[in-house]
């Protein structure tokens, strides 16, 4: 599958969007004497959403961490661009990175506002730049009306509605790198896949360089364009769209990684907007379900009512009906299936 099918708003390649490029990236930390992470060489495209996975101990953390120089590589390197982040000062370097962290990292004596003016302050940004900036990042991540939320402190909100802060900080230079380490890992289920919807809607919009760090492997498949699984060491094990790893996990580690539910999550990927459907005449009887149904849900939909598909009720005429066969192969091209 193409990831137009999976993405069907893809994020826009913005001019201000750069690459990263790990070339053999290793770090060993003092007193260690194995890496904690090993060699890794992988391109993040420019625009692209990144999600790193992996066990405790695999070396995520320490790889966000070489991105933006608060550690530094022990081998190899690692670009912004065409540039080694070795030929860039850490202190400006960082200022093109936006970095949220599970524990928000807010300051609890300034206000929301004040915390999200931390960075276009050191950039020297006219107060009135920095208010209408500060306006429109509160509308992007759902806090409004903004008048409301400026003037809180962070212990005023919900856990939620800090890492909503988090993100809006890190957006606010309009950076165009972020790293995002465990950003929702604090939220209940719930909250998570409110903010979750949101970060991707923005992200969408925004089209940023993107590294993800998240233990959850649902939220990688949900949401990066790619994933890279490290395993213990700090050594890739596999790297490629979700759809490509629920298909062909490299081995059994990124396999059991994946889960037991490895193939229906795959189904989860497609929609039947997506797939070929078939014009009958007459149309069966079976359940209509809209064009953004995944074609997960559109098979416990037809295995619930006893039926052989669905129909897709897109509003489109003539209507076209999906069979199970279908649903249970969405990547097998028309007439194949
Ligand atoms: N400052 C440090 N000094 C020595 N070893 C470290 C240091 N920081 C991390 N490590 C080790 O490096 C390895 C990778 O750690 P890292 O935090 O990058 O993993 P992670 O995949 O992010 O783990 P988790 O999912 O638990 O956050 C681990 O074995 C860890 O113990």
């Amino acid at each position: 599958m193409n990831e137009s099918q999976h993405r069907t708003t893809g994020p826009e390649r913005t001019e201000r969007s750069v690459s990263i490029t790990f070339d053999r990236a290793t770090k060993i930390y003092p007193g260690s004497e194995t890496p904690a992470l090993d060699a890794l060489s992988l391109t993040v495209e420019a625009g692209e959403l990144l999600c790193l996975v992996g066990p405790s101990g695999g070396g995520k953390t320490t790889a966000l961490m070489l991105i933006n120089r608060l550690i530094d590589l022990t081998s190899g390197d690692i670009r912004i661009g065409e540039t080694s982040i070795t030929d860039i000062g850490a202190i400006e370097l960082r200022r093109k990175i936006g970095y949220a962290i599970q524990q928000t990292g807010l300051f609890p004596h300034m206000t929301v506002a004040q915390n999200i003016a931390v960075v276009p302050r050191i950039l020297g940004w006219s107060a009135a730049r920095i208010d209408a900036r500060t306006d429109e990042l509160l509308e992007l991540v759902g806090l409004t009306p903004t008048a409301q939320w400026r003037a809180r402190y962070p212990g005023q909100l919900s856990g939620g509605q800090q890492q909503r802060v988090g993100i809006a900080r890190a957006l606010a230079a309009d950076p165009p790198l972020m790293l995002m380490d465990e950003p929702f890992g604090a939220l209940d289920p719930i909250t998570r896949t409110a903010v979750q919807d949101e970060f991707l809607a923005i992200h969408r919009a925004v089209g940023k360089t993107t590294v993800f760090v998240t233990h959850d492997i649902d939220e990688a498949i949900k949401m990066g364009d790619k994933i890279a699984v490290l395993r213990p060491g700090g050594l890739l094990a596999q790297l490629g769209p979700p759809e490509d790893l629920l298909a062909e996990p490299a081995d059994d580690f990124v396999a059991s990684f994946l889960g037991a539910e490895r193939g229906l999550k795959r189904l989860g990927l497609y929609r039947l907007g997506d797939l070929a459907g078939e014009q009958r005449e007459p149309l069966p009887d079976w359940p209509r379900l809209p064009a953004g149904t995944t074609a997960r849900e559109a098979l416990s939909c037809a295995t619930a009512e006893r039926a052989d598909g669905v129909i897709v009720a897109d509003g489109e005429t003539p209507e076209r009906a999906v069979p199970v066969a279908r649903l249970l192969q969405p990547d097998v091209s028309e007439g194949a299936a």
